[in-house]
């Protein structure tokens, strides 16, 4: 991975406490398709969409944070494919950086506890719908990455 977190947490007090809150996200595959998720009316930015994720821990790796949230949010276990650049993104209050990984579920089905909905969406339809702010270059990303790997 491009730069490790934990590393860097441990290194420096100084640039954690200035620096963004670091998410994990999960771009689900299945199919052709990607897993979306829809926040609810009572969170922050309701009904945008976004990947599946949150915060990562005090020492806890991205990859363990994934896995974690992914069970917590969605009820089934994954196994991650690759993960794709980080990308930050300054809201008005919070400052993220997002870590992104393509990943598949290996045992389970969707029960989302957090989400107001999921939804499986094709590749050509990713864009279309609203995404949090910070989502937007991460879709791009992984749509680049799609083209890179096989075309869409
Ligand atoms: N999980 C997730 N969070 C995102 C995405 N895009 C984005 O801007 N965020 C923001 O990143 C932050 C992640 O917080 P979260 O609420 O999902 O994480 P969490 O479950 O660990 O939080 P909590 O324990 O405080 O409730 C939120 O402010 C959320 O709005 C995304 O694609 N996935």
């Amino acid at each position: 991975m491009p730069e490790d977190i934990s590393e860097r947490r441990k290194n420096s007090k100084a640039v954690d406490s200035n620096g963004p809150i670091e998410v994990t996200c999960a771009i689900i595959e299945k199919n052709g398709q990607v897993l979306a998720a829809q926040r609810g009316p009572a969170m922050a930015m309701p009904f945008k969409w976004e990947f599946p994720g949150g915060k990562i821990n005090p020492g806890e790796t991205p990859e363990n944070c994934i896995i974690r949230e992914i069970k917590e949010e969605l009820g089934v276990e994954i196994q991650i494919k690759t993960m794709l650049p980080p990308s930050s993104h300054s809201y008005p209050d919070l400052y993220i950086r997002l870590h992104p990984f393509v990943c598949r579920i290996t045992h389970g089905r969707i029960k989302p506890a957090e989400h107001h909905a999921v939804q499986w969406t094709a590749h050509d339809r990713l864009l279309a719908l609203e995404w949090a702010e910070a989502d937007v270059a991460v879709v791009k990303s992984y749509l680049n990455y799609r083209i890179g790997k096989q075309g869409i």
